[in-house]
């Protein structure tokens, strides 16, 4: 019988705000993440980097500063090449950790990737992407001022925003594709994807942050992968989010969802884009479904248990 191929996005909010936090968490992930291999599962994992990419960003810019005499920003894509070395090296040791305890023998690699973005994508006109830790009413203006974009986050605060330009094209498909052929566990993907723009052959990096949600999406559905599961911070998805009259969801259709969306019962920049991902990984083939949940509830949500299922 052939494998179920499941291709599973973890929020970067759960990776921790420091190193040592992220070494703890991705303990935790490997868990999860082996506990579905063990269950015969062909795993492909992605990752957020929202918070850890802002930290990058501003790390570089204080060591340009003070160390250098030729000032020069980091651009952005080069800060999500870093996120996704980072992250996706401890990822990999965590689940071969675990692997090994548990006496499996599975393969695990992290593939550094590249998404082609358009470059005449609107999002470049109108930032929509929260990065770097959350900041106060004060803090945001500040940067307002200064030029620097904010917008307040899902009722959690104020982050900087940057562009988040739909992803196109994944450069290094055919290398995941055979990895997972393989029998690998791939880690790739990472904060979205290096965003690029390829012009005559050659591959710029552009200023912008994708949507992981969005780049976990186009690349299910280039693999054909049966299940799209979202990890983040809530058990569900809900309508009336925050409100009195809030209500969890447990079944979404994709029309419903859409009837949702025009009724902006969804944050941008977190929850709408994790839905906007499902309704398009629904909608590349039969039978595609996503689930959104917790990272511990994983194994209950594919047992049909809890989350949010979305799909046709
Ligand atoms: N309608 C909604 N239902 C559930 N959560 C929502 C909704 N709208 C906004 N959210 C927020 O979206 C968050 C998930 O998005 P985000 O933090 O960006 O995800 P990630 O885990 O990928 O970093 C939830 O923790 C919640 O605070
Ligand atoms: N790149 C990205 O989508 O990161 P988060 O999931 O942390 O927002």
């Amino acid at each position: 019988m052939e494998k179920k191929k499941v291709v599973i996005a973890l929020g970067g909010n759960a990776l921790g705000n420091n190193i040592q936090e992220q070494k703890e968490a991705v303990a935790k992930t490997a868990q999860v993440i082996v506990d579905l291999a063990a269950q015969g599962l062909e795993l492909v994992v992605t990752h957020g980097n929202g918070p850890q990419v802002g930290m990058i960003q501003k790390a570089m810019d204080e060591l340009a500063t003070n160390y250098t005499d030729n000032y020069m920003e980091t651009p952005l894509p080069t800060c999500v090449a870093m996120s996704q070395g980072y992250i996706g090296i401890d990822l990999q040791n965590a689940i071969k950790y675990e692997l090994h305890r548990r006496g499996m023998d599975v393969k695990v690699s992290t593939i550094l990737s590249q998404v082609e973005v358009d470059k005449n994508d609107e999002a470049f006109r109108n930032p929509t992407k929260p990065i770097g830790r959350f900041l106060t009413e004060e803090e945001a203006k500040r940067n307002q001022e200064n030029g620097i974009p904010c917008m307040e986050d899902a009722g959690r605060g104020y982050r900087v925003v940057v562009a988040s330009p739909m992803p196109k094209k994944i450069r290094e498909l055919l290398t995941i594709k055979t990895l997972v052929d393989a029998g690998h566990i791939v880690i790739t993907c990472g904060g979205g994807g290096i965003p690029v723009v390829d012009e005559d052959g050659k591959l710029s990096g552009v200023n912008a942050v994708i949507d992981k949600d969005n780049a976990s999406s186009l690349l299910a559905a280039e693999l054909g992968a049966d299940y799209l599961i979202i990890l983040t911070a809530v058990e569900k998805v809900a309508i009336n989010f925050g409100k009195e009259n809030q209500e969890w969801l447990s079944d979404l259709t994709v029309d419903q969802a859409k009837e949702y969306i025009a009724q902006e019962q969804f944050a941008k920049g977190s929850m709408l884009p994790k839905i906007e991902a499902a309704i398009r990984f629904a909608e590349s083939g039969e039978g595609r479904r996503t689930l959104i949940t917790l990272l511990d509830k994983a194994a209950a949500g594919i047992a049909g248990e809890t989350g949010t299922v979305i799909h046709k």
